[in-house]
């Protein structure tokens, strides 16, 4: 483990960011799915996204990468019938591939790192226990065997817990013999990604009808070998629009302001603070603005909220996060986290169970912080440095590596000053 110290300092320049790990890994699996060669342009790869490679090559697909480039073949996927699929800390990974593995009968064998062991997934096992498929797991590590296949059929799942279910089973459901049917029992959130999976889907083929909370899927479909360039990541560009707002002069050169990605919010809710986009020729920046509070819906965009929550640390007045208790089961507890975060460089800062409650301030004070395994906290801190009249020193920055392996280089590049030590 290595300590990093981050002494105050503005960044300035221009960056790409990685690519979407969200529409990497859903490329990923639908070529791996279709018969035939697809070409995945534009991949960044990171912890996550090597995962799902792994899991499906170990399912029998061929994967070869050249730089950026995979060249995926799906002819031999399914051929094997004993796989270990190791998601490494990827909660998209694991909750993809459990249905995907289940397509025909095989044992399965899921292990991972962090806490993934400890994210939900009782919304599988309900299935599994229906559908009498024998699955055999452990508390608080991931070590998870799994025997059966998945049959079609009705399903019924909460749209509160994680969208990731309801993707991982839309990947699957089609490649069944015999239609099905997702009904979402409660209020759909992280609706955007549901969004990205159908779009995926209906590139590489696959047709599904949806209305309201209700997915109606054509079983016996085919996976067609499609062609796709992954778009900039609008979770990580986040990092950098935030950091523009707050004081710092840093262009985005490779965003899609048309994208369908949820995390595009970052943008909105920045402009709704008193921030101002700008395009130009290099890219998009948010313009230092004086900001104002907000009071703002987390369910949608989970995965920006630690960073917009260091905007509304420097915004005039109290700024209220809601509905944000699904925080609690990403990598590490995230509200906790952005909240003792907060906390420890002057902010005030409350916790509930389902919000955080910020009043704003000028500077943060300088600390030593926790990044608790967790990339989108060490990030987010790497952002506070900017505006922090004192070193912040970081417990472990490796974290990183899970989506944005070089983002210290990154940030370096742009001016931030860090010694690791
Ligand atoms: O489908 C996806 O690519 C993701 C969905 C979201 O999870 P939830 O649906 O659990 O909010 C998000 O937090 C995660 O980083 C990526
Ligand atoms: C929560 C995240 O990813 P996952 O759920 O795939 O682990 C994330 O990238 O912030």
């Amino acid at each position: 483990m290595h300590s990093l110290t981050i002494h105050p300092a503005r960044l300035q320049g221009v960056i790409n960011v990685p690519t979407s790990k969200s529409l990497a890994h859903r490329a990923i699996i639908c070529a791996a799915l279709a018969k035939g060669e697809s070409v995945i342009t534009n991949i960044s790869m990171s912890k996550d996204i090597e995962a799902t490679i792994g899991a499906m090559r170990a399912l029998g697909a061929t994967i070869i990468t050249q730089g950026t480039t995979l060249y995926i073949n799906g002819n031999d996927t399914f051929k094997e019938d004993h796989v270990t699929i190791n998601c490494n800390e990827s909660g998209s990974t694991l909750r993809f591939m459990v249905p995907v593995a289940l397509r025909n009968k095989r044992q399965v064998h899921f292990t991972g790192g962090g806490k993934l062991g400890q994210r939900p997934l009782d919304v599988f096992y309900d299935i599994f226990d229906k559908q009498g498929i024998a699955y055999k797991h452990k508390e608080g590590v991931l070590d998870l065997f799994i025997e059966g296949q998945l049959t079609s059929g009705t399903f019924a799942v909460p749209g509160d817990i994680s969208s990731q279910f309801i993707t991982g089973l839309l990947f699957v459901l089609p490649l069944l013999e015999g239609d099905s049917k997702i009904v979402v029992t409660s209020p759909l959130q992280s609706k955007a990604y549901i969004d990205l999976t159908l779009d995926m889907l209906e590139r590489f083929g696959i047709v599904i009808d949806h209305e309201d909370q209700v997915f109606h899927i054509r079983g016996s479909q085919q996976y067609k070998a499609h062609d796709y360039e992954v778009e900039g990541d609008f979770s990580q560009a986040a990092n950098f629009l935030v950091a523009g707002a707050i004081g710092n002069d840093v262009t985005i050169g490779n965003l899609n302001l048309d994208s369908k990605q949820g995390d595009r919010a970052a943008i909105t809710l920045l402009e709704k603070m008193g921030a101002q986009m700008k395009e130009t020729p290099a890219g998009i920046k948010m313009m230092p603005s004086p900001l104002q509070c907000i009071s703002l819906d987390a369910s949608q965009c989970p995965d920006i909220i630690p960073v917009i929550a260091v905007a509304c640390a420097l915004a005039q007045g109290t700024s209220q996060i809601m509905n944000a208790k699904r925080l609690r089961i990403k990598e590490c507890d995230r509200l906790a986290a952005t909240v003792e975060v907060l906390k420890a460089c002057g902010v005030d800062v409350i916790e509930l169970e389902d919000a955080m409650i910020i009043r704003g301030t000028d500077l943060f004070r300088g600390a030593r912080l926790q990044t608790y395994n967790d990339h989108r906290m060490a990030m987010m801190e790497a952002i506070m440095a900017t505006r922090s009249v004192g070193d912040l020193i970081l417990d472990d920055a490796s974290c990183v590596a899970k989506s944005y392996p070089n983002f210290f280089e990154h940030y370096a590049l742009l001016g931030g000053s860090c010694d690791e030590c």
